[in-house]
């Protein structure tokens, strides 16, 4: 790495470090519904929605020198190199004033989950993934109708097995460390974003919700109890 490069890796560092900003990594087979629930998310809890597919596919069109390569890549349903994604989401991140971030398809592999911890520093809140069959996010896929190059038949069982082999290892790593958070994907979009909420809906809010009968009946039995101790008060004359 030539000195100039290793400045700027140094200032991305130092800033990222000082922004400090929160991350859920969105996570799930190809079709499991990422994009769809992210959209939800960001409408209701105020993240920014990063896709590691869409800065890739961005990054194509952009006429980058990468371009190629990651066109190539994604057409085969191969995980692109850590550097070039890890860049494109350190300068979306930057980029952005908000400080919660939802990334969406990363980390795909070890290498891109060691790789963003070594350079960003960044440890995510929790892993949101979505667990769904692989022929219902093959039917998903071959519906979508976004026209992607990658979802064909073929290209979509490249990735499932990419899924398989080097995307669940990163899912079962977080597991270990007790940050998953598993929905049921096969559901239908709303029933699949009321698991999702629960998620996110601050504690202190939840807490309210479960403490603000209790509170009620704690001021309603004391005011039942005190007005009986004014009448018991005036049935004994102890008013006037
Ligand atoms: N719960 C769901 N039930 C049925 N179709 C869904 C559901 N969630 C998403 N879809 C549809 O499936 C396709 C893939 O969803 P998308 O959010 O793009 O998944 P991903 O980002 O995980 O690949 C889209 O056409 C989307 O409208
Ligand atoms: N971290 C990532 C994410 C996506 N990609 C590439 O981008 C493709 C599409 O990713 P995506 O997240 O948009 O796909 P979906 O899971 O949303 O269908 C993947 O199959 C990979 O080829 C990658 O190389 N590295
Ligand atoms: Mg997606």
């Amino acid at each position: 790495m030539g000195t100039v490069e290793a400045a700027n890796k140094k200032a991305i560092e130092s800033t990222l470090g000082q922004k400090k900003p929160k991350v859920v990594f969105v996570l799930g087979g190809p079709g499991s519904g990422k994009g769809t629930q992210c959209a939800n998310i960001v409408e209701h809890f105020g993240y920014t929605h990063l896709s590691a597919g869409d800065l890739l596919r961005a990054e194509i069109k952009s006429g980058s020198e990468n371009g190629t390569m990651i066109q190539n890549m994604i057409k085969e349903g191969k995980i692109v190199p850590s550097e070039v994604t890890i860049k494109l989401l350190e300068k979306a991140i930057l980029e952005n004033e908000n400080d919660k971030f939802l990334i969406d398809g990363f980390p795909r592999n070890e290498e891109n989950r060691a790789a963003f911890e070594a350079v960003t520093g960044i440890v995510p809140e929790f892993v949101l993934f979505f667990d769904c069959p692989e022929e219902e996010m093959e039917k998903r896929l071959l519906g979508r109708n976004q026209g992607r190059e990658d979802d064909n038949i073929d290209t979509i069982r490249k990735r499932f097995k990419v899924f398989l082999e080097s995307s669940l290892p990163v899912i079962e790593h977080y597991n270990s460390k007790g940050k998953v958070r598993k929905i049921d994907a096969a559901k239908p979009v709303g029933e699949v974003f009321e698991a999702v909420k629960a998620l996110f809906t601050p504690v202190d809010d939840k807490k309210l919700w479960r403490l603000r009968p209790r509170g009620f009946y704690v001021t309603v039995t004391s005011l039942i109890s005190s007005s009986a101790e004014v009448l018991k008060g005036i049935e004994d004359g102890k008013f006037g």
